[in-house]
């Protein structure tokens, strides 16, 4: 399997202007670190404001211009600058954006994923991408105001489908689905992950995410934490969401993620974690190190712990 997408201790602040003259970096990605291989699922999970939808936006290039951006993106081995993200997006890297306020809300569906081409080829290839993703072919004439939340997502899947990418990135794609939609939803992702795809998909939702993805990447405060397999939950952060599920007792986690702004020195976990030392929070910096299922950013294992 090859590394499509590897990205190296990624960190962005952004330039914020305050009272007269003044300035300051405001730091909302550190040292972010994944990996996504050709074939695979791996699913983002964090918080709201966690960073999921910048990682995203990174990735494509996206970031708006106060942004100041360190740390590498590598696309098939080769860095992923924004020029060169421009010039794949589209065709090899793809995004399902958060929110469906990115289509044309005055063309029509089938023209957008056809992105106005009018080829015999371009209208053969989108009938069968509608087809795919189970809307009639009636949904080619239909204006974005005529489709329900979910015929959209799948309208934005479908374009997204139609030059066979190698790098999809799908920024909270299921919200409002229920649990039966979203699973089918995903089902089209892994689908392009088996015809090569590396697929990039980002979620609040662990739970979904375990059921889907072939590794999980866990954000906390702007930070990877860990990446994993789903049978191999170890960050005290990433078991506490999962005891917080429902069929795992609700047991909810006082306390909130720190905010971009408040981020101290050591494990920005440490203040809720049910395992944290005193050198936890005494380190400079916690390193993300090597396990045998991936990467975690803890001192003490989780699984040795609990
Ligand atoms: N243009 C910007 N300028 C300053 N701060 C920003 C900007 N865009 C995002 N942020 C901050 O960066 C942090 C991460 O935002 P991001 O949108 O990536 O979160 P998210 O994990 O996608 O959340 P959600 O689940 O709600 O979509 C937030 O604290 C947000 O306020
Ligand atoms: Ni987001």
């Amino acid at each position: 399997m090859q590394d499509i997408l590897r990205v190296e201790g990624l960190s962005l602040s952004f330039t914020q202007y305050t009272t007269g003259l003044h300035q300051r970096e405001l730091t909302v990605l550190h040292d972010l670190s994944l990996t996504v291989s050709s074939g695979q699922v791996v699913a983002v999970v964090g918080a709201s404001g966690s960073g999921k939808s910048l990682l995203a936006h990174a990735i494509l290039g996206l970031l708006p211009y106060n942004s100041h951006m360190s740390g590498r993106i590598l696309y098939a081995g080769q860095p992923l600058t924004p020029k060169r993200a421009q010039a794949l997006r589209g065709q090899e890297i793809v995004l399902v954006p958060q929110g469906t306020t990115c289509l044309d809300p005055l063309m029509q569906v089938g023209a957008q994923i056809r992105r106005g081409s009018r080829t015999a080829e371009a209208v053969q290839k989108c009938r069968e991408a509608l087809k795919r993703y189970g809307l009639g072919q009636e949904t080619e004439q239909m204006y974005p105001f005529e489709l329900s939340g979910g015929m959209a997502r799948r309208v934005l899947i479908a374009t997204a489908a139609m030059e066979r990418p190698r790098l999809v990135v799908a920024d909270e794609p299921t919200p409002g689905l229920d649990a039966r939609s979203a699973k089918r939803m995903l089902g089209h992702f892994r689908e392009l992950a088996e015809a090569g795809a590396a697929v990039l998909f980002i979620t609040h939702d662990l739970e979904l995410a375990l059921t889907v993805a072939d590794q999980i990447v866990v954000l906390y405060a702007g930070e990877t934490i860990e990446q994993t397999t789903p049978d191999r939950l170890r960050h005290p952060y990433t078991r506490a969401l999962w005891q917080a599920l429902p069929q795992n007792g609700f047991h909810t986690l006082p306390g909130t993620q720190p905010y971009p702004g408040e981020i101290t020195q050591g494990c920005q976990f440490a203040p809720r974690c049910p395992i944290c030392r005193a050198d936890c929070r005494k380190r400079a910096h916690i390193p993300y190190r090597q396990t045998d299922t991936g990467h975690i950013r803890c001192l003490y294992d989780g699984e040795d712990e609990t």
